[in-house]
C-alpha cells in the first residue's frame, strides 16, 4: 500500500498538527478535507493509501457515512474520536474500521496505529486475492475437465464456498422449461459434505408433484426451496452462453441478508469463468445424462475431525478458519465459553503449514499476573527469586508452530504492551535478560468476553485489540445451533461409552428431548460433561437417562441459586454422581470386585471405578462395615 493519507478533519489546527506528524514520518498528505463533501471530491482526484477521518464533521453527513463508501472501495481508514464511549465504538464497529485512535493521542499511537491498518489491509488483501485466484483456477480446470455437470457443479461448490458461503447452489437453464426440468443443485450437509438435488430429489424432500414442474415459475420454485429448506437470503448469477441461452447460478443462504456488495462483485469478476464453466455443463454431457451421481457423503474434511455439527453458523466458522489457516495472520476466535474455540484453534493450527511444529496453549486467566511474563517470554537464571534456573517460556516452545493465547482479555495491561511488541517486532524479551530473541510464532488468541466493552473500560488497549483482531472468528453459541445436539450427545455418549469400557446405550427419547430443550450456559462442554455422567451411571441394560433436571430451561432465566457458572455445573455433577457411586457402595458393603460387586452393578471396570472414586474422594474402607 502507497503511504499517502487523506485527512477529514474540520478542526484545521488538529487537522494541520496530523499533516505535520504524516509528513515528518514519510507520509504523503493527499489533501485535507472538513467534510464528507469536501472528501469526497479529493477521493475523486487522487486514491489516497489510508483516511483518517475524524466521527463528527462539519455538515449532515458523519465520519462513520463516509467509512461505508470507503469500505465499498476497499480504501482503509482510521477513526479519530474525541470520545471513545461503547456506542460509538459499537457503531464504528459495524463499518469494519482499521484503526481507532483516541483524542487526545500522542504522535507514536498515531504511526503506530497507521502502521498496523497497512498491515491489516494488506493482509487481508493479500488472502482475498490468494483466494481468488485460486478459485479462478479451479473454475478454468473444470470447465475443461471430462466429467458430468453434476461433478463440475460439486466442484464449483467446494471451491466458492470459503468466497461466497451458500446452503443450496443450484444451476439450471432459464426461463424454465415446462417440458423439462432440468436445474440441479447442492445441499451443505457438513464442511466438506453435499447432497445432490436433482429433480426427483427435489419432490421428494418438497413434496412437488410431476404434474406441478409444467407451470412453475421462478418465483414459485424460489418460494418452495425457501420454504423446505429454511432459506433467508439467495444471489442469482445470469450468464448467456455462446448460443443465447440463459443459465442462473442462484446461491442460497440460511442467513438473512447474507449476500452484499462485496459478493455481487466477486461474481462480477468470476463472470467470465463462471460462463465457460456453464458452457461446458450444458454441452457435451447434458445435466440430466444419468451418470453416476456423487451422493457425497464422504466423512467431514479430515482436519474438522471431532468437530461435531453441521448447523450453517458453525460451518460459516469453520469456512474461515480454513480460509485464515495458510496464512500468518492472527486470529481472534470469539464464543462464549466451551464453545470449541480450543478446538477451532487446534484446527487453524494443523491446517497451516506450521502443523509439524509445537501448538502451545497459554490460559492467560490461570496465572497469577506476576508469573504471566515469564510464563511468556522464560526468564534467565536468578531473574528473580525462586528463578533457579533459566527457563524458556511459551512462545520459544511455539517457535516455528503456534501459541493459542485462551483468556486473552484477562491479559494484565503492562503485559498488553508486551505481546504488542512481540506482534511488531517478532522477538521478545525473557525476563532478566541482556538481549532479544527472535520468534517466529502465530498468534491465535480467544476469548469469551467482549473486547471492545474491555477497550471503552480502559481494561484492553485498542492497539492491541486492532493488532488481534485482523481476523476475527466468533463460535455460535450451543443454543444458536440446537439441530447439532442430537449428534453432539450422541457422539459423546459413544465416546465415553468406549473410554469407560461398556456398551454404547442409546439416549431416551425424554433425554433427548430435555437436551435439545435446555439452554446450554455452558455450552458444549457442559453437553459433554452430562454425556460423560450419564455413561458412567448407566446400568449397560436401560437407556441413558438425565439424572437431574437442568436448572435453566429454553426462554427462562438461568436461576441465580444454582447453576451459573462452569464450576457450579462440574460440581452439581460432581456431587450427583459421588452420591450415586456412594448409595451402590453401601449396598455392596465396600464391595467392587466379583459378582454384584460395585463395579458389576454400575457395568464399568473396576479399575475404572476406582479411579472414579479417588477423583471423588471415596474411601472404600468407609463402607466396608456399614
Ligand atoms: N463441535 C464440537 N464437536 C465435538 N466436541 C466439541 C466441539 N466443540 C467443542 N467440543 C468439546 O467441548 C469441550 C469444550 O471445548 P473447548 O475447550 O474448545 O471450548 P472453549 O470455547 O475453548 O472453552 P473456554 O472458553 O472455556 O476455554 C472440549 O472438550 C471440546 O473437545
Amino acid at each position: 500500500m502507497n503511504k499517502s493519507v487523506l485527512i477529514v478533519e474540520d478542526e484545521f489546527i488538529v487537522a494541520n498538527d496530523l499533516r505535520l506528524v504524516l509528513e515528518k514520518a514519510g507520509y504523503k498528505v493527499t489533501g485535507i478535507a472538513a467534510s464528507v463533501e469536501e472528501a469526497e471530491a479529493e477521493l475523486r482526484a487522487n486514491k489516497p493509501g489510508i483516511v483518517l477521518i475524524d466521527i463528527r464533521l462539519k455538515g449532515k453527513a458523519t465520519g462513520i457515512d463516509l467509512a461505508k463508501k470507503l469500505k465499498s472501495g476497499d480504501i482503509p481508514f482510521v477513526y479519530l474520536s474525541a470520545n471513545s464511549n461503547q456506542k460509538i465504538l459499537e457503531e464504528a464497529k459495524v463499518t469494519e474500521p482499521y484503526g481507532f485512535l483516541v483524542k487526545p493521542f500522542r504522535e507514536k499511537d498515531l504511526l503506530l496505529t497507521l502502521d498496523i491498518a497497512r498491515y491489516r489491509h494488506q493482509h487481508s488483501l493479500e488472502s482475498k486475492l490468494r483466494q481468488e485466484e485460486s478459485l479462478r483456477r479451479v473454475l478454468a480446470e473444470t470447465a475443461i475437465e471430462s466429467i458430468s455437470g453434476e461433478q463440475k457443479l460439486l466442484k464449483l461448490a467446494r471451491a466458492i464456498q470459503a468466497n461466497l458461503p451458500f446452503d443450496l447452489l443450484t444451476f439450471g437453464l432459464r426461463p424454465l422449461s415446462n417440458t423439462s426440468f432440468n436445474d440441479i443443485g447442492y445441499l451443505r450437509i457438513g464442511f466438506d459434505e453435499y447432497q445432490f438435488i436433482g429433480k426427483k430429489e427435489l419432490m421428494t424432500i418438497t413434496g412437488i408433484k410431476e404434474a406441478a414442474f409444467a407451470s412453475m415459475t421462478d418465483e414459485g420454485l424460489r418460494s418452495v426451496l425457501f420454504d423446505s429448506f429454511n432459506l433467508q437470503s439467495y444471489l442469482v448469477v445470469p450468464v448467456t452462453l455462446d448460443n443465447g441461452q440463459s443459465v442462473h447460478y442462484a446461491f442460497y443462504s440460511r442467513q438473512r441478508d447474507m449476500y452484499q456488495n462485496d459478493q455481487i462483485d466477486l461474481l462480477g469478476r468470476l463472470k467470465n469463468g463462471l460462463t465457460d464453466l456453464a458452457g461446458s455443463m450444458t454441452g457435451r454431457q447434458s445435466l440430466s445424462a444419468g451418470q453416476a451421481r456423487e451422493h457425497h457423503h464422504a466423512a467431514a474434511h479430515p482436519d474438522f475431525k471431532g468437530i461435531i455439527g453441521n448447523h450453517h453458523l458453525l460451518l460459516s466458522s469453520l469456512d474461515l478458519a480454513a480460509q485464515v489457516a495458510p496464512f500468518n495472520t492472527s486470529v481472534l476466535i470469539l464464543g462464549e465459553s466451551g464453545t470449541g474455540k480450543e478446538k477451532v484453534a487446534q484446527a487453524i493450527h494443523s491446517l497451516s503449514p506450521r502443523k509439524n511444529a509445537a501448538f502451545v496453549k497459554l490460559n492467560c486467566a490461570a496465572i497469577p499476573a506476576t508469573l504471566v511474563e515469564s510464563e511468556l517470554f522464560g526468564h534467565e537464571k536468578g531473574a528473580f527469586t525462586g528463578a533457579t534456573e533459566k527457563r524458556k517460556g511459551k512462545f520459544e516452545q511455539a517457535n516455528g508452530g503456534t501459541i493459542f493465547l485462551d483468556e486473552i482479555g484477562e491479559l494484565p495491561l503492562d503485559m498488553q504492551v508486551k505481546l504488542l511488541r512481540v506482534l511488531q517486532e517478532k522477538e521478545i524479551e525473557p525476563v532478566g535478560g541482556s538481549s532479544p530473541v527472535k520468534v517466529d510464532v502465530r498468534i491465535v488468541a480467544a476469548t469469551n468476553r467482549n473486547l471492545e466493552k474491555e477497550v471503552g473500560e480502559g481494561r484492553f488497549r485498542l492497539d492491541l485489540y486492532y493488532r488481534l483482531n485482523v481476523f476475527p472468528i466468533t463460535l455460535p453459541a450451543l443454543r444458536e445451533r440446537r439441530t447439532d445436539i442430537q449428534a453432539l450427545a450422541t457422539y459423546f455418549a459413544e465416546k465415553y461409552a468406549n473410554q469407560f469400557n461398556k456398551p454404547v446405550a442409546a439416549i431416551g427419547s425424554s433425554m433427548m428431548e430435555e437436551l435439545v430443550s435446555y439452554d446450554w450456559p455452558g455450552n458444549i462442554r457442559e453437553l459433554e460433561n452430562i454425556m460423560e455422567q450419564a455413561v458412567v451411571l448407566n446400568n449397560g441394560k436401560s437407556d441413558l437417562v438425565l439424572r437431574q433436571r437442568f436448572a435453566a430451561r429454553a426462554g427462562e432465566p438461568t436461576p441465580k441459586v444454582t447453576v451459573n457458572t462452569m464450576a457450579d455445573v462440574k460440581q452439581v455433577q460432581r456431587e450427583t454422581e459421588r452420591e450415586y457411586i456412594i448409595s451402590i457402595l453401601r449396598k455392596t458393603k465396600g464391595r467392587i470386585r466379583g459378582v454384584d460387586g460395585a463395579a458389576e452393578l454400575l457395568n464399568m471396570k473396576p479399575t475404572t471405578l476406582e479411579s472414579k472414586m479417588a477423583k471423588l474422594d471415596i474411601r472404600r474402607q468407609d463402607f466396608t462395615n456399614s
